[in-house]
């Protein structure tokens, strides 16, 4: 089934929280939605979890069906009293399904999700990783077709975040979900999804793949929030880009008032060191700080400064330089 999120509108205290979100998610994928802190990711999962009610709009499915999503957690709410199988087995028995399909069903669940052996224990007994196994366990034991996880792994470690979202794509595949997977981390959302929305106060700002959102954000709100990146205020005078690092030629054609832009430079992937058509700007580098797989170069061009990632050993301390981009990167 595909979904479809149409208008969705939300007003809470006087406070407009979500603005007319519009989005078809399809059937058997991930879909990443990624927001700052704030943005309206949790109001929005609540309303298609049916939890919460939009002021306007509606959620629907293919022939107008009423969708409803199981929401995962971030804070996993278990029920503290009961045990790692009670737990599981608890939307089942209010559904009361018979004892001996209850036992089945939870005993494949455990054994997909790893944590057979924790069956007895209760959730203090259990570290944050497998807490978020069990509140997995518990929302597919239901056998939904839409699962709403919000920011589920945000208070695991690095190590074990990346571990689950191995997990969480094996899990689609396996159960052919439809995941919306609401995150403020944008290495989870590229990591889960080729389709990543960007919800910025409330509103959806763009669709795209990450290579794209990354590339061409579509506005400066969008490119700030993806952060990594220098912002140099500047301006289109007839065909000429005008700012304190490059002034010159631009493919734009508008006539009349001067037109504010900012230039938009990520550290990684926006320059280059060999010539291209738009030449850029000169540079003195210095700073150089080995960060692993590439260099962060620090380059001061006239009174700003630039950080850039670039490749280990291109370019030595105390020499000037001329940068080139790869295309003339401007955001509104
Ligand atoms: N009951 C409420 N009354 C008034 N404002 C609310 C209410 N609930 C949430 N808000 C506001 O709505 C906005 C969106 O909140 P929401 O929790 O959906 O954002 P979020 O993107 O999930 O944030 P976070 O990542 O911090 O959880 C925030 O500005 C929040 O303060």
């Amino acid at each position: 089934m595909t979904y479809y999120l149409n208008n969705i509108s939300q007003k809470k205290g006087g406070q407009q929280i979500l603005k007319k979100v519009n989005l078809s998610i399809n059937d058997n994928s991930i879909f990443a939605i990624l927001g700052p802190s704030g943005s309206g990711k949790t109001s929005l999962l609540n309303i298609l979890a049916r939890i919460d009610h939009p002021t306007a709009g509606t959620f629907t499915g293919d022939n107008e069906q009423k969708p409803k999503g199981i929401m995962v957690f971030q804070d996993y709410r278990l029920f503290p009293h009961m045990t790692v199988f009670q737990n599981i087995v608890f939307g089942l028995k209010i559904k009361k399904i018979k004892k001996a399909e209850i036992r089945q069903r939870a005993e494949r669940i455990m054994m997909t999700m790893e944590i057979t052996e924790l069956a007895k224990r209760y959730p203090d007994e259990l570290s944050g990783g497998q807490q978020q196994r069990v509140a997995l366990a518990r929302a597919l034991i239901l056998n939904p077709s839409l699962l709403l996880m919000d920011e589920p792994f945000s208070s695991l470690d690095e190590g074990l975040r990346m571990e689950m979202l191995d997990f969480v794509k094996k899990l689609q595949q396996q159960f052919k979900l439809t995941v919306i997977f609401v995150t403020h981390y944008k290495t989870e959302a590229y990591l889960l999804s080729n389709q990543v929305a960007i919800l910025i106060n409330g509103q959806i700002m763009q669709i795209d793949t990450p290579r794209k959102l990354e590339q061409t954000p579509a506005n400066l709100a969008v490119a700030k929030f993806l952060g990594q990146a220098n912002f140099i205020q500047g301006s289109f005078q007839q065909h000429q880009f005008v700012s304190s690092i490059y002034t010159g030629d631009s493919d734009f054609r508008g006539t009349g008032p001067v037109k504010e832009a900012t230039l938009y430079i990520p550290f990684v992937g926006s320059i280059q060191l060999a010539t291209t058509a738009f030449s850029a700007f000169n540079g003195e580098i210095i700073g150089i700080t080995w960060i692993g797989d590439s260099e962060r170069v620090t380059i001061a061009v006239g009174s700003e400064i630039i950080y850039l990632n670039l490749p280990v050993d291109s370019v030595q301390i105390n020499t000037k330089k001329q940068f080139y981009f790869k295309r003339l990167p401007v955001v509104y």
